[in-house]
């Protein structure tokens, strides 16, 4: 085992974010027998704010700060991220290198341990744990008998919250779910026509530095998700320029089209729209851009 080219990895401390990028690294591995990899784990900003909603704190550049100050300082050679907690731009000088195959796409309901207890005669509203306004808008309308409670904390946190009796229900990312091997906990599944995921939702993304040569992440690189996760990421860009406000995008190959479906929400006036826009996946980024301009149009129509 000796000689092999060590490379060090950064990656946020949560169990989550370890199961992620471990499954990443077995990949590249299983091409790359000659290289080493060296986990370094550290606690963002985004993890130590529990008590606030992060859309409050300054949003999603938060879970990365540490690991940027990483990589640029060298300490590690590139971090893994879940693409949907990255900012829509990168740091100067540290790109995204590569974006994993998308894992499950779909917002999950869960219920206490044991199923769902909450019933309609107990008099009291059905409470759903989220601190995300982008589920909280669309599962208003799925469940307009519910009462919306913030939750926050890892993906293991909440499922404790939602098991001691907090919540009737949590709403969380089936990739998230899967990936710690608590599949058996999903009860439903939100199909992106009714709940649009977030922008970049179970796609990972490798963070690192410009000039470096990263060609043994050709294996895991897939360019299905540059085009849908591309599209996604354009459309929220041009709508907030990537702050946490309820925005959703969700691409799709199908047939050889790109089809983008988003939400629009505009903070100032309160007012909502979604819609669909399908193109050549070649123009990922101006689907985006195109789509972003029409649910602009559209909410204030008042469609
Ligand atoms: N914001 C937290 C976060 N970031 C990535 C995931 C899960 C994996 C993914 O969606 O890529 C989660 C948990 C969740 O939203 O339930």
């Amino acid at each position: 085992m000796e000689g092999r080219r060590v490379i060090r990895v950064g990656s946020r401390e949560s169990r989550l974010a370890v199961e992620q990028t471990m499954l990443l690294l077995r990949e590249i591995e299983e091409h790359h027998p000659e290289l080493r990899f060296e986990l370094v784990t550290m606690k963002t900003t985004g993890d130590i704010i529990l008590d606030r909603s992060l859309d409050k704190v300054g949003g999603k550049g938060l879970f990365v700060k540490e690991l940027d100050k990483a990589l640029r300082e060298k300490k590690i050679d590139f971090s893994v991220h879940s693409l949907k907690d990255m900012p829509m731009e990168q740091p100067e000088g540290m790109p995204i290198v590569a974006l994993s195959r998308r894992g499950e796409p779909r917002d999950v309901l869960v219920y206490p341990e044991g199923g769902k207890t909450w019933k309609p005669e107990d008099g009291r509203p059905f409470r759903i744990g989220t601190s995300s306004e982008r589920r909280r808008l669309q599962l208003k309308k799925l469940f307009p008998e519910a009462e919306f409670l913030l939750i926050r904390g890892n993906v293991l946190t909440r499922l404790r919250k939602l098991d001691e009796g907090g919540y009737d229900a949590i709403v969380l990312a089936a990739a998230g779910l899967i990936r710690l091997g608590l599949g058996t906990r999903i009860d439903t599944y939100l199909e992106p026509e009714q709940v649009i995921p977030a922008a970049g939702q179970a796609v990972l993304a490798v963070q690192g530095r410009t000039g470096e040569d990263y060609s043994y992440l050709d294996c895991i690189n897939d360019e299905e998700a540059w085009q849908t996760a591309g599209a996604e990421r354009s459309f929220v860009k041009k709508l907030n320029g990537g702050c946490s406000s309820p925005i959703a995008a969700y691409a799709e190959k199908k047939g050889g089209r790109l089809c983008l479906r988003g939400l629009f929400y505009d903070e100032e006036t309160g007012r909502h729209s979604a819609g669909c826009i399908q193109g050549r996946p070649e123009e990922a980024e101006k689907l985006g851009a195109d789509l972003a301009d029409m649910l602009r149009l559209k909410a204030a129509d008042g469609v």
